[in-house]
């Protein structure tokens, strides 16, 4: 197979690149790659962001968030992870198998001395430890079948990152399914290091260097990079483009019990709710309107509540409380 080279570890650069070469490339023999990101956490194609990132720790640790165009689950990268894409001319959607596109990479695992076994699920395990996630995106006669391998990855960082509530979304969002996860370094032998690691996947997978390398034009990398720029790294795509969902959420602070119910579609509020035993100087229904349309972020919420504190809507509840309220992390 020839192989492609990624441009770095912008996972909004990465996440284009996948998905611009699955519908321009249009390859006559399966091509692949292999690339790496610094931290991020990269959501599947249906998934509400809100739901499955932990924004306060994505925020306080330069995590990039990306919805990519394959379906499946939220998963974390860094610099210990490495992430690798089949491009691949098929007949049609319906060859879609995943243990079939999976098997060069589970052979290029074998030839390094790793054992790794392909589960019923879209996985890749060694000694019952996730190790690799998957997912394909079938488009106009290609393949991509893309995944990760988690060579050294901080596993703490993942977690965190992770780290939602359940219980506050309500959606037909695809969700994440969490497992029990491993470093491939810590069943690899002694002498292989990530960057050993890289060469020798590459070696293998290039036919031990014989297919070479597919260079792609300064036309290719700009197209890229303007996919890149408006759609990849824009707020719309990432957040906004989660299915509609409703949030819900309880709170006991010193000026009362309240309870938030908020609708959003687009990433924005379409219908919001206070409820509880506060007294508020006057009705918060006179400005339930300045939140509509506004994003789901506690932010945006922070931004509404600051133009109207005079009329001190919900009491002695601050205005910090409130928009605390509106996080789907766990903390
Ligand atoms: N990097 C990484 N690799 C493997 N497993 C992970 C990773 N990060 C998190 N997880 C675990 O998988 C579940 C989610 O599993 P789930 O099965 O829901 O989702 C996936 O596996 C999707 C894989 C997408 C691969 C793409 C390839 C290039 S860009 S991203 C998560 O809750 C963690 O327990």
């Amino acid at each position: 197979m020839q192989f492609i080279n990624y441009l770095g570890q912008d996972a909004y650069t990465n996440i284009a690149m996948d998905s611009w070469l699955l519908t321009h490339l249009k390859p006559t023999e399966p091509v692949f790659a292999l690339w790496q990101n610094k931290r991020a956490v990269i959501v599947g194609r249906n998934q509400n962001t809100f739901a499955e990132v932990n924004q306060d720790y994505i925020d306080s640790h330069d995590v990039q968030v990306v919805r990519r165009v394959s379906g499946g689950g939220a998963v974390y990268h860094d610099e210990g992870n490495i992430c690798f894409t089949f491009f691949v001319p098929v007949e049609n959607s319906g060859t879609v198998n995943f243990k079939k596109f999976v098997q060069p990479m589970y052979e290029a695992l074998h030839a390094v001395g790793i054992n790794a076994e392909i589960t019923g699920r879209n996985d890749l395990e060694v000694d019952g430890k996730k190790i690799s996630g998957n997912a394909q995106r079938y488009a106009g006669g290609y393949l991509m079948h893309h995944g990760t391998l988690l060579w050294d990855t901080d596993v703490e960082a993942m977690i965190r990152s992770l780290n939602v509530s359940d219980e506050k979304f309500v959606s037909k969002a695809a969700k994440s399914v969490r497992a029990r996860v491993g470093n491939i370094k810590d069943f690899a032998p002694n002498d292989l290091t990530l960057e050993s690691f890289i060469d020798a996947l590459k070696y293998y997978l290039t036919d031990q260097g014989k297919d070479g390398e597919l260079v792609l034009s300064e036309d290719q990398l700009s197209s890229i990079k303007k996919l890149r720029d408006e759609q990849f790294a824009t707020w719309d795509w990432n957040y906004g483009e989660s299915p509609k969902f409703s949030f819900q959420n309880h709170a006991k602070y010193a000026g009362g019990v309240i309870d938030i119910q908020v609708n959003v579609e687009n990433g924005k509020i379409t219908d919001i709710n206070f409820q509880g035993d506060f007294l508020g100087v006057r009705d918060w229904r006179d400005i339930q309107d300045q939140f509509l349309g506004v994003e789901f972020t506690p932010e945006a919420v922070m931004n509404v509540l600051e133009k109207n504190k005079e009329g001190q809507y919900f009491g002695t509840i601050t205005n910090a409380e409130l928009a605390e309220m509106f996080k789907g992390d766990l903390n």
